[in-house]
């Protein structure tokens, strides 16, 4: 049986009056799970919540220990998350968003270099992101969110805007990722590839529920 990565007990999220989430017990062991539901049923929700992005009732380990609440830095570098529809200062260029990551997140800095010259990142790395188009500006946010150490990385829709070269490539990354010890939450609203990832279950929203298949 694999370690287990996240657990959440007792895990609500409410905006304002309007509850989202309501999750009495979930435990993932480490693999690649996909994320699915309908169109507001809370998965950048369930991200957010886990990222510690959000705040949230109830509570949520790391790798069976780290404590959201009680160990904040130490559980911010186990997780990472590339959002849907990443936004950055426009003036910045990559390259700073990259040294930015590296100086709170740490880690090696080969593995990144590759990855963003794998995806072609490195061809625009240099220029600032008010000159990206969406696959671009994608492109950046799939690279920043493997950099440090993460024990699980949460990347939302990261399989739109990005042309199907790069989606071969992303799949092959993530693989590799996962195969060195990396749990990945992944949301899409088109079935991953399982000939490309080990899945290793399905996380469905059901009733603010998540629920493991
Ligand atoms: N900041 C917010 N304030 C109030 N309600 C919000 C906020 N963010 C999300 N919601 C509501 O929470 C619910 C879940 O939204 P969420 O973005 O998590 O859904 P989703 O499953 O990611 O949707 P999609 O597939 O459309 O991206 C929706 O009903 C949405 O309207």
């Amino acid at each position: 049986m694999a370690d287990k990565v996240i657990t959440m007990e007792s895990v609500s999220k409410n905006y304002q009056d309007f509850a989202v989430l309501d999750i009495p017990k979930l435990e993932l062991s480490t693999g690649i799970y996909w994320l699915k539901g309908e169109n507001g049923a809370g998965k950048t929700t369930t991200m957010k919540v886990m990222a510690g992005l959000l705040p949230f009732r109830g509570e949520i380990l790391l790798n069976g220990t780290v404590n959201s609440r009680r160990q904040p830095v130490q559980y911010r570098r186990l997780i990472n998350y590339a959002e849907a529809e990443p936004l950055y200062p426009a003036y910045l260029t990559g390259r700073d968003l990259l040294e930015l990551y590296f100086r709170t997140k740490g880690g090696d800095r080969a593995p990144v270099f590759a990855m963003a010259t794998q995806m072609g990142v490195d061809n625009f790395v240099n220029n600032p992101v008010s000159s990206y188009s969406s696959g671009m500006l994608k492109k950046l946010s799939l690279v920043l969110a493997f950099v440090g150490n993460p024990a699980i990385i949460l990347l939302d829709e990261p399989l739109i805007t990005i042309d199907t070269k790069t989606l071969a490539q992303l799949y092959g990354i993530i693989q590799d990722s996962h195969s060195a010890g990396v749990s990945f939450i992944i949301t899409s609203h088109q079935p991953l590839d399982s000939s490309q990832l080990t899945v290793a279950g399905t996380l469905t929203i059901e009733n603010k529920n998540l629920i493991l298949n």
